[in-house]
């Protein structure tokens, strides 16, 4: 006979029941570091950034430089024939520097659209805010952890929906009850009520990132990084998810939008970064630098 695995025994409620998110330092209002080069906690910033003592600083980028080792596989792209022979071999490892010095402060309640073109390097600098790249050097500092919206790695295709609000809820740092009291809620947003009984795997790609969003955007995030995930759904889902941000931020939060939505990064952002081949080619009001970003690509 073929055990079948309890959807309890995926999960450790002992573990689980009382686990909360913590904050990276707990208790502190003033911005520390999540990720660093070296471990010395306190040390001095190394560039001249003066937050404004008039607003609450969340997050402080630092000279901040992300390298990638990658293994390179020696075809030199472009080189045919002879004259691939004759190249030097360019096997190894090669190193890809793909946030060069970025440097910046982000502010209580800001939304800040983050725009630049294919691989410039905006998401291995949200990556890095997160903590989940580490720099080559520089500093990020954040007054709590910063959450890259979405639960999808917590998520499981053979479960029904249902099931994937529990884990995805208690992966964010909710408890069983407050999962359920959030439930159908996120149900609703995700607008998936005759599905929800379904495994995941039969969902269409529309179907499961509205799932993942609404599951991640149950939660009132401080500090809330949000990377291409309105670029799926349709219109109107769009529109609800761009709603949602906006509360968030309302509600004493700070939104990153990654997007290479210019409509979408108008609709919700008051402030833009524009990332240039990994430099921070502008940093200011959305309109001014989403113009000055359209001028240079046409
Ligand atoms: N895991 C990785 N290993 C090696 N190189 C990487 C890795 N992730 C990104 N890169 C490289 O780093 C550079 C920046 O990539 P990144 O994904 O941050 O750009 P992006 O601006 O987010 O691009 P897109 O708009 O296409 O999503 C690119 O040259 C990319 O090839």
């Amino acid at each position: 006979m073929v055990e079948s695995t309890n959807f309890d025994d995926l999960l450790n409620p002992q573990l689980h029941e009382t686990y909360q998110a913590r904050p990276v330092f707990v208790g502190n209002q003033q911005p520390r570091p999540v990720s660093e080069k070296t471990p010395l906690a306190d040390a001095p910033m190394t560039t001249a950034l003066e937050p404004e003592e008039t607003r609450r600083p969340v997050v402080i980028v630092d000279d901040l430089h992300v390298k990638y080792q990658v293994y390179s596989s020696g075809k030199s792209v472009g080189t045919a024939g002879a004259r691939r022979l004759l190249a030097p071999s360019t096997r190894g490892i090669r190193e890809v520097h793909a946030v060069k010095g970025v440097s910046f402060v982000a502010y209580e309640n800001e939304s800040i659209g983050v725009i630049g073109s294919n691989g410039s390097g905006k998401s291995t600098l949200m990556r890095s805010i997160v903590g989940l790249t580490p720099p080559a050097s520089g500093s990020v500092y954040a007054s709590s952890r910063p959450n890259l919206l979405g639960v999808g790695a917590a998520l499981i295709s053979d479960l029904s929906g249902d099931k994937n609000i529990t884990l995805g809820g208690l992966a964010l740092g909710f408890n069983r009850k407050e999962v359920d009291e959030l439930r159908d809620d996120i149900v609703k947003f995700a607008e998936l009520e005759e599905f929800i009984d379904l495994p995941m795997r039969t969902y269409s790609s529309g179907m499961s990132a509205r799932l993942k969003f609404a599951i991640a955007a149950s939660k009132q995030h401080e500090i809330l990084i949000v990377d291409e995930a309105l670029a799926v759904g349709d219109a109107r889902f769009r529109k609800r998810s761009e709603a949602r941000i906006r509360e968030i931020r309302e509600n004493a939060g700070t939104v990153f939008l990654v997007s290479h939505s210019m409509n979408s990064i108008l609709d919700t952002c008051n402030r833009v970064l524009w990332i240039n081949k990994g430099v921070l080619e502008m940093d200011g009001d959305a309109k001014t630098v989403v113009d000055a970003y359209k001028a240079y690509k046409k």
